[in-house]
Formats: C-alpha cells, sequence, structure tokens
C-alpha cells in the first residue's frame, strides 16, 4: 500500500475552509504525492499550504469534475477526498453525481468529509 498516490483534493464552497485546514492538518503526509484539484479548490489551499505543490483543473461547475472522473476512468486517481455540501444547490449537480458515481464504479477511496478523510489517513494508506 506505500508509494507514491495521486489524491485528488475537491471542496464546495462552503466546505472550502474545512478542506484548507484539513490539508494544513496533513500537510506532512500528503507533500510526498501527487496532489490534483478543481481550480477553485486548488487556489484556496496554495493559499493556506504554500508548501504543497498543487496541479489543478478547470473549476467544477465549468468542467472540473468532469475532468477528475476522466482520471479516474482512466486510472489515475488513487484517493478522492471531496469535502461536499449537502445543504446548499449546485448547477453542476449533475457532474458531481458523476464525479461520485466514477469513484464507486472503480472503487477508488472516497472521503465526503473530514471524519472519514482521517480514517483514511490513520489507515496509513498515505504512508510512504
Ligand atoms: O464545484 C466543485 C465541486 O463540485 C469544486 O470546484 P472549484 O474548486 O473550482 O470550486
Amino acid at each position: 500500500m506505500s508509494g507514491q498516490k495521486r489524491i485528488a483534493l475537491i471542496a464546495h464552497d462552503r466546505k472550502k475552509d474545512d478542506l484548507a485546514d484539513w490539508v494544513e492538518a496533513h500537510k506532512a503526509v500528503l507533500a510526498g504525492h501527487v496532489i490534483i484539484c478543481t481550480a477553485t479548490t486548488g487556489g484556496r489551499i496554495m493559499e493556506k499550504v504554500p508548501s504543497l505543490t498543487v496541479k489543478t483543473t478547470k473549476s467544477g461547475p465549468l468542467g472540473g469534475d468532469q475532468q477528475i472522473g476522466g482520471m479516474i476512468a482512466e486510472g489515475d486517481i488513487d484517493l478522492l477526498i471531496f469535502f461536499t455540501d449537502p445543504l446548499s444547490p449546485h448547477p453542476h449537480d449533475v457532474d458531481v453525481k458523476a464525479l461520485t458515481r466514477l469513484a464507486t464504479v472503480y472503487d477508488v477511496p472516497m472521503a465526503n468529509s473530514p471524519a472519514t478523510a482521517n480514517l483514511i489517513v490513520a489507515s496509513g494508506f498515505l504512508d510512504q
């Protein structure tokens, strides 16, 4: 289970602070991995944790969720951390559903909230 992983990090707008805080708390374990974010999420993470190298796709509503879904279909993502906001409507809800569906189809570990993300870190999955 060891080795460099390709980790997608995404958050809906009202969850971006939670994700940035989570990344800050786990920056040491994340540092050795490849981090891919949707555009706005990636910007927030780079602001909060400038030491972390982050690649970005388009913003979620402009196709970024679909780009990451495509990467999952190609076998290019090992872990999806996607802090979703179940209490707000999203114009690109179909894309969100497609992304989480593909993570399930390809059995990519997925965390939609800090509790599950913490369990994944605690599992040792990201240890190198
Ligand atoms: O909308 C998103 C996820 O559905 C995230 O996209 P941004 O990171 O660009 O806000």
